[in-house]
C-alpha cells in the first residue's frame, strides 16, 4: 500500500499554521487537523481558558496526548507554537511525518498578532513576550524541521505554492 507521511507545520504563534495548514490540506485534498481547534473542541474551552483554569502543564498534556492519537495516514496538521518543547512531541513528529517550519520575524509577528488575545503566553507586554519566546525556541524549530520556509511578506496563497514545490523535491510518500 502506497502511504503519504503526515505533513505537520510548526513555528512560532502566528507564523500562519493554522491559516496555511487549512489552505494546504485545500489544495493536495487532504484531511486537515488544527490541534489547538480539536483540543478546543474536544475540552469545550477556549485556549485561554484551559490555561487558565488548568495550567500550561495541563495544556501540554493534552497537546501530546492529541499528538499520540494521529494516526499516520497522511493529513496535514496545524501545531501549536509550542509543541517542539518537548522531545517526545518532536520525536513523535520525526517518526511519522515531515516537518515544514513556518518562519516569521519578530516585526511580522508582532503585526500579524497585534490585537488577538486569544494567546494566553502573550498576554503581557507582548514584544517583550515575543522576543523571550522566539529566542528559546527558534533552535528547536530549525533542528526540528525538514523544511524550512520565509513567510514575511508572501501570502498564504504564495506560500502553500513554495511548499508545494518544496515537497516536489521530497519523498514523503512511502510504500508499507
Ligand atoms: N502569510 C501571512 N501574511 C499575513 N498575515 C498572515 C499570514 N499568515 C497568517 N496571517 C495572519 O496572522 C494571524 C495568525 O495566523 P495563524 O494562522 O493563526 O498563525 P498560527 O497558527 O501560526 O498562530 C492571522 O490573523 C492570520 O490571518
Ligand atoms: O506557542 C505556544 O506555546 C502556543 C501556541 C498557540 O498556537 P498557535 O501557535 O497556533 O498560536 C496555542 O497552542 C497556545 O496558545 C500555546
Ligand atoms: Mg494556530
Amino acid at each position: 500500500m502506497y502511504q503519504m507521511k503526515t505533513l505537520y507545520l510548526i513555528g512560532f504563534m502566528g507564523s500562519g499554521k493554522s491559516t496555511v495548514g487549512r489552505l494546504l490540506g485545500k489544495v493536495l485534498d487532504l484531511p486537515f487537523m488544527d490541534m489547538d481547534d480539536e483540543i478546543v473542541g474536544v475540552n469545550g474551552k477556549s485556549i485561554n481558558q484551559i490555561f487558565k483554569d488548568h495550567g500550561e502543564e495541563y495544556f501540554r498534556n493534552l497537546e501530546t496526548g492529541l499528538l499520540e492519537s494521529i494516526p499516520s495516514q497522511g493529513g496535514v496538521i496545524a501545531t501549536g507554537g509550542g509543541v517542539v518543547l518537548r522531545e517526545k512531541n518532536r520525536k513523535l513528529m520525526k517518526e511519522t511525518g515531515i516537518i515544514i517550519y513556518l518562519e516569521a520575524t519578530e516585526t511580522e509577528i508582532l503585526t500579524r498578532l497585534k490585537g488577538d488575545e486569544s494567546r494566553p503566553l502573550l498576554a503581557g507586554k507582548k514584544e517583550v513576550e515575543i522576543r523571550k519566546r522566539l529566542s528559546q525556541r527558534l533552535p528547536l524549530y530549525t533542528e526540528t524541521a525538514d523544511i524550512q520556509i520565509k513567510t514575511d511578506g508572501g501570502t498564504p496563497e504564495q506560500i502553500v505554492s513554495v511548499l508545494i514545490d518544496r515537497l516536489k523535491g521530497i519523498e514523503y510518500g512511502h510504500t508499507c
